[in-house]
C-alpha cells in the first residue's frame, strides 16, 4: 500500500518537539483514523499537523485547515524543473501529470511540507504560502478591501482629494489616491488645468485610455450628437455606463471644463452598498440578482453614427468562493427586452430589481456634487453609480473610460492589494 510508505511523522511548528503518530493503512477511502493533533512547544505558536486522505492531505497550519488535492499539489511544484521563478510560469506540463498521484512521502518541519512523488521527485512548500495559497486561505480574505458608503460614511470619513502635482509627480501622492480610488470607488484630483489635453495627462498616469464608440478622450455637451440621454439637459438617474458592453468600461473619468447655468450636480451611490443591504434584507433578491443574465443593448442611428451594442450578464457579479461582490450592471434606460427569463423568475426577479432600487434610491445613500473645472471625478464603474440632475446653460464635460486591468496593475505595483 503506498501510505505504508510515508513518512509518519508528525511535528508541531516547532520541529522537535514533534511525535510519530502510527496512521493505519485502510485501503481506499479516508486513510485515517488517528485525528491530528498539534504539540506546540510554545503553549500560544501556531502549530501544524497532517493526515493523509485518499486524493488529499489535510494539513492545519495556525487556524487554517487546508484540504490540498494531490494533483493540485503536483501542479503547484515551485522546484527549478516545474517552474520558471525568473518569469514567474509554470513549466511543468499539467496534463502530464497522473491524475491519480499520491505521494510517496510526507514530512513537515517549521516553516515547509515536503512531498516526495512517485518518481522521486521532491516537493517543497512553504506553509506560509500554502495558507495564503489554498482555496481555504483564500475563502477567509477578500480580493478587494472596500468601505462601503452612504452619502454620511462618505462624508465623515472626509476623503481628501489629491493634489495634481503630487498625483503626477509623486508615487507618495498616485498611491494615496489608488488607496482612496480601491476603497471607496471614487476619488478626486484638484488644480487640474481644464483642458481635454491636461486630463489625458492624469488618466495616462493610472492606466491605459479605453477607446470605445464614444472616441477615446470625449468631449460632451448637450447637443445631441450622439443617440443618447447623456448628450441632452435632461437629468440622468443613477446607472453605471456601458451595461451593453461584453465588459462594462472599469474605469470612467469625468472633468467639467464649463458650466454657464444652473443645476447639473453630480450624483454618486455606492452599488456595492446597496447590493450588500438588499443581501442582508433578502437574500434570495441578492441571489437572484446574481443569477439571472440579462441583456442590455445600445441601439444608435444619430447622424453619422450607427451602432448597435449587446452585453449580457447579471446585475450583480459575485465571485463563487466567498460571495464578495466585483460588478455591477445597472442601468434602467440601456437594458434590453428581456428575453433570457423563465417566466416564473420573471417576476421573482422584478421584485429583487425593485429591492435593489429601493436601497440605491434611499436619500442618505446618495452623495450629490457639484463638478468644477480643475476637480476630475475617477468612478469606479463596476461599483459606483452616477447620474446628474437637469440643466440649464452651457455645459461641457471632458473624460474618458480606463482599462480596469491597467487601473489595477498600477495600484499593485504601487504594493496596494487590488
Ligand atoms: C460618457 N459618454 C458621454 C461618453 C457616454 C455616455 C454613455 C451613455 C450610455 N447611456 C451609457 O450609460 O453607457
Ligand atoms: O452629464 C453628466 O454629468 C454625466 C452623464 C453621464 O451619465 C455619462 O456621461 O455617462
Ligand atoms: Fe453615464
Amino acid at each position: 500500500m503506498w501510505c505504508q510508505r510515508l513518512a509518519w511523522l508528525l511535528r508541531g511548528r516547532r520541529g522537535s518537539a514533534g511525535r510519530r503518530w502510527p496512521w493505519l493503512p485502510r485501503g481506499p477511502g479516508p486513510v485515517l483514523a488517528v485525528p491530528a493533533r498539534c504539540h506546540p512547544t510554545a503553549p500560544a505558536s501556531p502549530c501544524c499537523a497532517w493526515q493523509l486522505h485518499q486524493d488529499h492531505l489535510e494539513l492545519r497550519y495556525g487556524s487554517t485547515v487546508m484540504r490540498l488535492d494531490f494533483v493540485w499539489l503536483r501542479d503547484h511544484c515551485r522546484s527549478a524543473s516545474c517552474y520558471n521563478a525568473k518569469t514567474s510560469q509554470r513549466s511543468l506540463d499539467t496534463a502530464s501529470v497522473d491524475l491519480a498521484i499520491q505521494p510517496q512521502a510526507v514530512r513537515v518541519d517549521e516553516t515547509t511540507l515536503f512531498l516526495t512523488w512517485p518518481d522521486g521527485h521532491v516537493t517543497r512548500y512553504g506553509l506560509e504560502w500554502l495558507a495564503r495559497n489554498s482555496y481555504e486561505g483564500q475563502k477567509q480574505q477578500v480580493m478587494h478591501p472596500r468601505i462601503l458608503w452612504n452619502a454620511e460614511i462618505y462624508q465623515q470619513a472626509q476623503v481628501p482629494s489629491i493634489d495634481c502635482q503630487s498625483f503626477l509627480e509623486t508615487d507618495e501622492g498616485l498611491k494615496e489616491f489608488l488607496q482612496n480610488f480601491l476603497l471607496y470607488g471614487i476619488a478626486f484630483v484638484e488644480n487640474v488645468p481644464p483642458t481635454k489635453e491636461d486630463t489625458e495627462i492624469l488618466a495616462k498616469r493610472i492606466s491605459i485610455i479605453r477607446e470605445t464608440i464614444y472616441g477615446r478622450m470625449w468631449y460632451f455637451t448637450s447637443d445631441f450628437s450622439r443617440g443618447d440621454t447623456a448628450y441632452t439637459k435632461l437629468a440622468l438617474d443613477r446607472h453605471t455606463d456601458t451595461t451593453y458592453f461584453q465588459e462594462p468600461c472599469g474605469i470612467q473619468v469625468f472633468h467639467c471644463l464649463k458650466h454657464e447655468g444652473t443645476g447639473g450636480r453630480t450624483l454618486l451611490v455606492d452599488g456595492f452598498h446597496a447590493a450588500e443591504q438588499v443581501l442582508h434584507q433578502a437574500p434570495e433578491h441578492f441571489e437572484l440578482l446574481a443569477k439571472v443574465p440579462l441583456k442590455h443593448e445600445y441601439v444608435e442611428n444619430v447622424g453619422g453614427c450607427h451602432n448597435h451594442m449587446i452585453g449580457v450578464g447579471p446585475v450583480l457579479n459575485v465571485y463563487p468562493w466567498n460571495n464578495e461582490l466585483y460588478l455591477i450592471r445597472y442601468n434602467n434606460y440601456d437594458r434590453a427586452v428581456i428575453n433570457t427569463v423563465p417566466h416564473d423568475v420573471v417576476r421573482r426577479w422584478y421584485h429583487a430589481h425593485r429591492a435593489l432600487t429601493a436601497e440605491l434610491r434611499r436619500p442618505h445613500n446618495e452623495l450629490w456634487v457639484k463638478l468644477k473645472p480643475g476637480k476630475v471625478l475617477f468612478v469606479d464603474n463596476w461599483r459606483v453609480l452616477h447620474g446628474r440632475e437637469a440643466f440649464t446653460g452651457y455645459r461641457q464635460l471632458c473624460g474618458c473610460y480606463l482599462t480596469r486591468d491597467d487601473v489595477l496593475n498600477t495600484a499593485r505595483l504601487l504594493g496596494l492589494q487590488a
